[in-house]
């Protein structure tokens, strides 16, 4: 095994970096003639909305003037938003590891690597899933004398609990298995269902005779609502952590070492440890942050990796290496030293074909984000990425790293000890939440924290390699997507508006293009007025035979118009198909981008404003990783979800009925009168148009279908009102 010090081995391979970065130049300067001639129509369609209306003013009300000034403010923002889009097709690099020469190098001298898995709920979060991220993580190919897998439980549940003890136990055959046949995913629910239909061995028939045994307990329990006797005398003293009165927001300090493999390098199994934080009524919990920093605290008195790898629940390793690949990154003598933390995509396994909710966000994965590493690094993005401790604790970029004690006695602390820095009292007056660790008050807390490591002079890097290296689980139906949208873009518009703001305060630490970089996700919220004051006008002024556009073909005013349309869309299909996408999903992806922008975003926009008028606390709705059979069976086969009341889909419904009035309305009286309509409306009927085929879905949902996913008859009769009631005060105005 070749060791560090080994000086005569490391003077041959010294220079040569762990990691490359990868650029497309021919690529990119296409592209930038390309975004060129897009921004110069732009410009042109600015000087039409400013110039037009002086030569065709005779018989416009003060109203369409103001439509008009309105038509000039939203086409400003979407021109602006174009450019700092912009920012992250620019400059675009790739990183490639090279994993061989890191264990050239290092041999199995690798750093201590400590795996924090967050989970909240254990019914929307099934402790059997929960379990097989964690043995996902125990197995990967990292000396497990190296590594600890740290998993937090905010639900406080007794049945996470016990289902994480039965993995420990279940670890002592899986992580051995794993690493004797290369097995590929860890994950044993994983790896066991695409063995389903036979096994290649007597030892993968064991291994799976043991998981199943396992699974059928956890399950039992879990739906049961009870754990077995005799695992409660099994694991006595954890199970007696639990006071009687003990709620889920009510608890002292959990903290179980289920397995320690601190001792020597006989072990074969990672360290194990189960926490639940202190939780009471009157202290504020700060949700995932809140339990990152208490990981934090806790892991650094009982392994203190110097390497800290975060995992939502859902997400498991799909490949072993993925640790050594982002050390390869970490540890790079050169380029290596300026970068914080290696971020991958974040990507599903549950997703149908054309990716009904656009939840793989593909370009921004396999674009946007190489684009930000270009400019300075991804954004921490919450899962699946990789930390130095003494980063995300406060260590500014250049400040000498504290060489990692190997003092045994270090870590073996009184468990009592060790408790007291999960309660809840122990952060206050501390600067956790604040200078160190895991910001707080932000729905957002991971890109917050993020920007804020890089304003402290680091960069970060995004590595996103053929084969995934975490997969999770995408929300399956429509209402828990736009949901989790809302949370997102409240969260990153208040990035915007915090403190550590990538305009303000990353001004002068982080770069332009970066800033815009951070400002594409910032500016979420805000761009739902637009979009929704755009789409509400073209249709409405189409209704009223109010035309907004130029003439089609027979000015030169239609030129940007119809070149920045047809070019823009066009782009964006090319780009999707690049990143591995359907010609259907790219539709799905339009139809997602407009529900966000007019609900979600909309919906984000206004939470925020509350927070800000200090009216409401922000939440975090943890999203569900089960559906109903019913449900999932309509998701397979792509049929979108309703089946809630909300307002959420009554703003969508209302919107979507909106469209279509106007649009029969306007058919009709191009049948029944004059034909020029079609060229002095032609663009609004385009818009309207492609509105109203992209709302199909939810014409069915609210018209035609009769399955539980359908939309509930409330909102479908009340969108019908209201959207019948504004086109009429319009048509009448
Ligand atoms: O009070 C809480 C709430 C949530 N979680 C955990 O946080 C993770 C993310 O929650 P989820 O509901 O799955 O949210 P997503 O929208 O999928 O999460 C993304 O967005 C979040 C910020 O909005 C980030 O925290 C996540 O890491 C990121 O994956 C899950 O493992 C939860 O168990 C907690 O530990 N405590
Ligand atoms: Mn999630």
């Amino acid at each position: 095994m070749m060791r560090k010090g080994d000086d005569r081995f490391r003077a041959v391979h010294e220079d040569e970096p762990l990691f490359i970065t990868g650029r497309r130049t021919g690529r990119v300067i296409a592209y930038r003639v390309f975004s060129a001639s897009v921004f110069f129509c732009i410009c042109w369609i600015w000087l039409y909305r400013v110039t037009a209306p002086v030569e065709v003013d005779e018989n416009r009300t003060g109203l369409v003037r103001f439509v008009w000034l309105v038509m000039l403010v939203t086409e400003i923002w979407f021109g602006l938003y174009w450019i700092v889009m912009q920012s992250p097709r620019w400059n675009p690099v790739w990183r490639f590891t090279f994993t061989d020469r890191l264990s050239r190098r290092y041999g199995d001298d690798l750093p201590r690597l400590d795996v924090f898995v967050c989970t909240a709920d254990p019914v929307i979060e099934p402790p059997l899933m929960v379990v097989n991220t964690v043995l996902s993580v125990a197995a990967l190919d990292y000396p497990p004398e190296k590594l600890a897998v740290y998993l937090s439980d905010d639900g406080g549940s007794e049945l996470t609990f016990y289902a994480l003890a039965e993995a420990a136990e279940f670890a002592k055959v899986w992580v051995p298995y794993c690493k004797r046949f290369y097995v590929e995913p860890r994950s044993p629910a994983a790896y066991l269902s695409c063995k389903a239909s036979g096994f290649d061995s007597a030892e993968t028939e064991e291994v799976a005779r043991l998981y199943k045994e396992m699974a059928a307990r956890i399950e039992t329990a879990a739906r049961l609502g009870r754990i077995p006797d005799e695992a409660r005398l099994k694991y006595g003293d954890g199970f007696s952590q639990w006071d009687s009165d003990a709620t889920r927001r009510n608890h002292g300090t959990i903290l179980q070492i289920l397995v320690d493999g601190r001792k020597g390098n006989t072990v074969t199994v990672p360290t194990l440890v189960y926490l639940s934080r202190e939780k009471r009524p009157e202290h504020h919990h700060h949700f995932k942050a809140g339990s990152m920093n208490a990981l934090i605290r806790v892991s650094s008195k009982i392994t203190c990796g110097r390497i800290i790898l975060n995992l939502d629940c859902d997400m498991y390793s799909n490949n072993s290496k993925s640790a050594r690949d982002a050390l390869c990154i970490l540890l790079d003598e050169k380029e290596g030293k300026k970068i914080a933390f290696v971020q991958f995509p974040q990507c599903f396994e549950n997703l149908t074909k054309n990716d009904l909710y656009a939840s793989m966000m593909r370009v921004g994965y396999d674009v946007e984000f190489n684009g930000l590493d270009g400019n300075g690094g991804p954004l921490y993005i919450g899962t699946g990425c990789f930390h130095r401790r003494d980063v995300i604790c406060g260590r500014t970029y250049g400040e000498v790293e504290v060489e990692e004690e190997e003092e045994e006695s270090e870590y073996i602390s009184e468990t009592e000890m060790i408790k007291a820095l999960a309660s809840c009292t122990y952060e206050e007056n501390s600067q956790w939440g604040k200078e160190m660790g895991v910001k707080y008050g932000c729905p957002a807390e991971d890109v917050i924290t993020g920007l804020e490591i890089k304003c402290r002079g680091w960069k970060s890097a995004y590595l996103n390699p053929k084969k995934k290296a975490f997969v999770g689980v995408a929300p399956t139906n429509l209402h828990q997507m736009l949901v989790q949208q809302r949370r997102w873009s409240e969260g990153n518009f208040q990035v915007l508006l915090s403190e550590y703001s990538p305009v303000w305060y990353g001004q002068g630490k982080i770069g332009l293009g970066l800033i815009l970089g951070y400002c594409c996700y910032c500016l979420w919220a805000p761009s739902s007025v637009p979009v929704l004051l755009y789409s509400v006008l073209t249709s409405l002024c189409l209704l009223k035979g109010i035309p907004l556009f130029p003439k089609v073909w027979s000015s030169w005013w239609f030129i940007p118009f119809g070149y920045v349309t047809v070019a823009a869309n066009a782009y964006s299909l090319v780009e999707f198909l690049w990143c591995g996408g359907t010609l259907r999903g790219w539709w799905n992806d339009q139809r997602m981008w407009l529900y966000r922008r007019t609900s979600s975003f909309l919906f984000g926009l206004i939470d925020t404003i509350k927070k800000k008028l200090g009216v409401s606390e922000s939440a975090f709705v943890i999203t569900a990783k089960v559906a109903e059979e019913e449900a999932a069976e309509r998701y397979e086969k792509e049929v979108m979800e309703f089946g809630v009341e909300s307002p959420i889909f009554l703003l969508l419904g209302t919107l979507g009925m909106l469209n279509l009035f106007c649009l029969a309305t306007a058919i009709m009286r191009l049948v029944m009168t004059s034909r020029e309509d079609v060229q002095t409306m032609g663009l609004q009927f385009v818009i309207t148009g492609v509105l109203v085929v992209l709302n199909w879905p939810l014409y069915e949902g609210m018209l035609l279908r009769r399955d539980k996913g359908k939309m509930p008859m409330t909102v479908t009769v009340n969108s019908f009102v209201l959207a019948l009631s504004a086109c009429t005060c319009v048509a009448f105005l």
